[in-house]
Formats: structure tokens, C-alpha cells, sequence
């Protein structure tokens, strides 16, 4: 896959990130080797989901750099963005192919998608849709997983499957950043975002005046 172990490290360097042109976040550093898991924590609105965008590429960042992302990230977000009109099999071949990666027999194992396999993706459940959202990322091939609520919707069968298939990807050498409320049972590093969060703008034009 890549080089070296220092190759496939995802490093967030001081970061600040803004959501509607208010900066959200300010001074947010962290390293994620192959292999971890970090959590991220911290209350509602604090930050998480537009830090999870921004290391995933969806908005750039105000100020600060990501390194070893890009291309190296599968995101899942709150949307599913399943295609309703395709089946099962058909969204995961669909992604299979867009990643070039041509196996997607362990994703459907291991997010219990058999029996499901020709349903259509709009006839599933939320959580249904919500393992083949997730089953999604087995077959992108790419090591870092980073996950917005992966559990959101799925009940306590499922979140075992999902902490299993995290728990498999970290043993094959990727890695996971990932904003959850819940326990997965993971042996994983936790980033409360809290302390980061950034000064009223006002505040900050107002020291240019001092
Ligand atoms: N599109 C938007 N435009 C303006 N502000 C936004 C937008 N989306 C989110 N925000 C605000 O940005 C801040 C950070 O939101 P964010 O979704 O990153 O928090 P979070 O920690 O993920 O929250 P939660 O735990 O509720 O999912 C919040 O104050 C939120 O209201």
C-alpha cells in the first residue's frame, strides 16, 4: 500500500476550522499511526463533524495543515449516500469498482448483508442502510476510515459487527478517526475537542487594536 510505517501516518498540525465563516476549532494537533483508533469527544456543536470534514477534504481548512490524508481516507458521514435504486450488491459493486478494489464478499460477511443482497438500498431499514453505509468502506481499500456517529441507528448486534470490522482494519495496519457517544470496546486514543474551541471572533479582532 504505501512505504513506510511513517508514510501512512495521518497528522493534523495546529488546525483551525470554521463552519459558515466562524471559526469552530483553533490549535488542533494529533497523530494517528497505523493500526490506532482515536476517538473524538466532546458535547453537541462542539466541533467534531467540520473537524472530521475538513481532515476528510470536504473544507479546507482556516489555518493549520493535514498530512497523510487525502486520497488514504474512506469517510462516512451522517448521510448515507446510498444509491436507493440500486441493490445491495449493486451499491457495493458500484463502490468496489470506483476504488478499484474487487472483493466485496467480506464487506457483506462482515456487516450481515447476505440475506439482504438484492434488496434495494431504498427499501432498507436506517440500519440497514446504515451497515451497507458502512460495509461501503471495507471496499474502498483505503487505510484511513474516518467516521462521523458510524453507529447512529444500529442496535447492539450491529455495533458489534461495526467495533468487529474496525477492530480487523486496525489489525491489517489501517487506522480509524472517528466522533462517537458510544463504547465500541476499542483499544483507542480519545481527543475531547473541548479546550479547542475557538475565541469569539470579536475577541480576536480585538487584540489587533491593543
Ligand atoms: N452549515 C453550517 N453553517 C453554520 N454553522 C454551522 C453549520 N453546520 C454546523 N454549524 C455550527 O458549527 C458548530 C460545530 O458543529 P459540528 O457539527 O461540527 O459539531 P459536532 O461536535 O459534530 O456536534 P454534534 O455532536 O451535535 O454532531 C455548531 O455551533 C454548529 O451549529
Amino acid at each position: 500500500m504505501e512505504n513506510s510505517d511513517t508514510d501512512r501516518t495521518l497528522r493534523a498540525d495546529d488546525l483551525t476550522v470554521a463552519r459558515g465563516g466562524v471559526a469552530v476549532l483553533e490549535g488542533v494537533s494529533f497523530v494517528l499511526d497505523p493500526g490506532r483508533a482515536l476517538v473524538l469527544r466532546g458535547p453537541n456543536g462542539s466541533g467534531k463533524t467540520t473537524l472530521l470534514r475538513t481532515i476528510a477534504g470536504l473544507q479546507p481548512a482556516t489555518a493549520g495543515a493535514v498530512e497523510g490524508a487525502g486520497e488514504r481516507i474512506a469517510y462516512a458521514a451522517h448521510a448515507d449516500g446510498l444509491k436507493s435504486m440500486l441493490t445491495v450488491t449493486e451499491n457495493l459493486t458500484f463502490w468496489a469498482q470506483v476504488f478499484g478494489f474487487a472483493d466485496i464478499a467480506g464487506a457483506m460477511a462482515a456487516f450481515d448483508l447476505l440475506s439482504l443482497q438484492d434488496r434495494l438500498a431504498g427499501s432498507l431499514s436506517a440500519g440497514q442502510k446504515r451497515r451497507l453505509g458502512l460495509a461501503r468502506l471495507m471496499v474502498t481499500g483505503r487505510p484511513v476510515w474516518v467516521l462521523d456517529e458510524p453507529t447512529v441507528s444500529l442496535d447492539a448486534a450491529s455495533v458489534a459487527l461495526f467495533a468487529d470490522a474496525v477492530r480487523g482494519h486496525l489489525a491489517r495496519g489501517g487506522s480509524a478517526l472517528m466522533a462517537t457517544h458510544i463504547d465500541l470496546g476499542l483499544e483507542a486514543d480519545v481527543l475531547d475537542v473541548t479546550p479547542f474551541k475557538a475565541k469569539p471572533r470579536a475577541a480576536v479582532e480585538d487584540e489587533a487594536f491593543l
